[in-house]
């Protein structure tokens, strides 16, 4: 249930560890979209095993949700769990998808948690399912939460680091290492509070990465050191590892931001102060900003200057633009009355923005005149630019690279001022 980034992974996964699946979504266009082998969203990889299965049978999309109910013997629910206004998670449509379960109950069935949800909601659902059921019928609710990236999603989904599986029930628990019994993997067995607990504390503890090294990147612009070489030498040690230590201009993402206030929502909800988390949250808030103000200080006036944003996806890989960093640096340089060109392989601008800002398909359509480059996501192309070709078309050759991604050393022999994150100026 739920055919977005997860469902639709989860699904074609299961498809490739033999199993048939139905793929069901409330919107019918998601729906009429995959039956016609088009996935509705950019994942590098999934349209090639998306056709693959239509062709072997192993999956169908339908709208019927009796069927789709009816036909399982395992339902994963991979819906959408954004986040409520006081930063709380929203389970509204966990909630709904339940009790379409719940309403076409047929015979014992394994309702699996995929959605991130707060500490206690297998049991909230095991009562929606309970609440809406026509007549008793045997059921138990787990947790599996996932762990994929966006840009990776298949790959992530195809060889998972572990499984978590949270339940209460030896027949679920068994029926669920069937389902993953191809998988050469650690599972963690544990109880639903737990697994629904660790994935939040693993998505805020690698916020809480970013957020450090971002802090420490701060420092390095004054202490005349280079935030990268900080990395790289604290990341050898196993103890810390080097993933995760890229800094930038913040996390986004429809997932670390909102996981992120969920996890502490949670914790207020539990009389519990969770002082590192909130540091988390605000540098990383203030990040973007942190930026713009050595944009800023370079330009000395932003208004009606020429700015190109390379990189609208919240990261490389993806056409997802949640909570994009990039599209915080956009508004503000627009309320800023900056003319801003964006670029990005397969990002589009939201609707709202598209009115007031211009899109650019390719670097050659950049203004003759163009004051400075943006670089908000590291989509690699960016790295084997014609960059002399696009000096030409710049007035001033500045480039701000929000994303370390550039070779510092090279841009400034090719004439240009160059400044990123944490970054030692020569
Ligand atoms: N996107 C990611 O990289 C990851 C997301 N997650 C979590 O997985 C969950 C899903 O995330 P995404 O796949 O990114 O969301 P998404 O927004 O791409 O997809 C959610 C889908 O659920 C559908 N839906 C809503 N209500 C429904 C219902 N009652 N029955 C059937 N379908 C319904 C929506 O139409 C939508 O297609 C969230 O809780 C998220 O935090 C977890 C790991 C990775
Ligand atoms: O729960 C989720 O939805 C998922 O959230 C993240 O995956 P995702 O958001 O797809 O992408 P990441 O690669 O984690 O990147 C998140 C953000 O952090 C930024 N980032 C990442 C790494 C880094 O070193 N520095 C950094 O700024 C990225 O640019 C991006 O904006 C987690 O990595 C997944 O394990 C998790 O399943």
């Amino acid at each position: 249930m739920g055919t977005g980034y997860v469902g639709t992974t989860t699904a074609l996964t299961l498809c490739e560890l033999g199993h048939q699946v139905i793929g069901y979504d409330v919107d019918p266009l998601k729906i009429a979209s995959l039956q016609n082998k088009n996935l509705h969203f950019y994942e590098p990889g999934l349209k090639d095993l998306l056709v693959k299965h239509l062709h072997s049978g192993n999956i169908r999309f339908t709208e019927n949700i009796k069927q789709a109910v009816q036909q399982s013997e395992i339902i994963f629910i991979c819906v959408g769990t954004p986040q409520n206004d006081d930063g709380s998670a929203n389970l509204e449509y966990v909630q709904q998808a339940a009790t379409m379960i719940g309403n076409y109950l047929n015979n014992y069935k394994v309702i699996v948690n995929k959605s991130t949800v707060p500490v206690g909601t297998a049991e909230k659902v095991t009562k929606w399912i309970h609440d809406s059921m026509v007549s008793p019928i045997q059921y138990d609710v787990i947790s599996n939460p996932e762990f994929l990236k966006e840009g990776t999603a298949l790959a992530d989904s195809l060889n998972p680091e572990r499984i978590v599986i949270g339940s209460h029930s030896e027949k679920a628990t068994d029926k669920m290492k069937n389902l993953y019994s191809k998988f050469k993997t650690t599972f963690v067995h544990t109880t639903p509070q737990t697994a629904e607990l660790i994935k939040y504390a693993a998505n805020s503890f690698l916020a809480t990465k970013i957020s450090f090294i971002n802090e420490i990147a701060r420092l390095c612009e004054n202490v005349n050191v280079d935030v990268k070489d900080v990395a790289f030498g604290i990341g050898l040690d196993s103890r810390i590892g080097s993933s995760f230590l890229q800094a930038g201009i913040g996390y986004g993402g429809s997932c670390f931001p909102k996981d992120v206030l969920a996890l502490l929502s949670t914790a207020q909800q539990n009389n519990t102060n969770l002082s590192l988390l909130e540091k988390t949250y605000s540098i990383n808030n203030t990040q973007p900003f942190y930026f713009i103000e050595k944009i800023k200080n370079k330009l000395k006036d932003i208004k009606g200057k020429n700015i190109a944003i390379l990189g609208l996806s919240f990261k490389p890989h993806t056409d997802d633009i949640r909570e994009s960093p990039a599209l915080k640096i956009i508004e503000e340089l627009y309320k800023q009355s900056a003319n801003i060109f964006v670029h990005d392989p397969v990002a589009k601008l939201p609707k709202i923005l598209s009115q007031k800002i211009t899109q650019i398909h390719s670097i050659h359509s950049l203004p003759e005149n163009t004051d400075a480059l943006i670089i908000c996501t590291d989509w690699p192309e960016y790295e084997t630019f014609d960059w002399l070709q696009v000096k030409q078309k710049m007035r001033n050759p500045y480039i701000f690279d929000g994303r370390n991604m550039l070779n510092a050393s090279n841009m400034t022999k090719l004439g240009f001022y160059y400044d990123g994150i944490g970054y030692r100026q020569f």
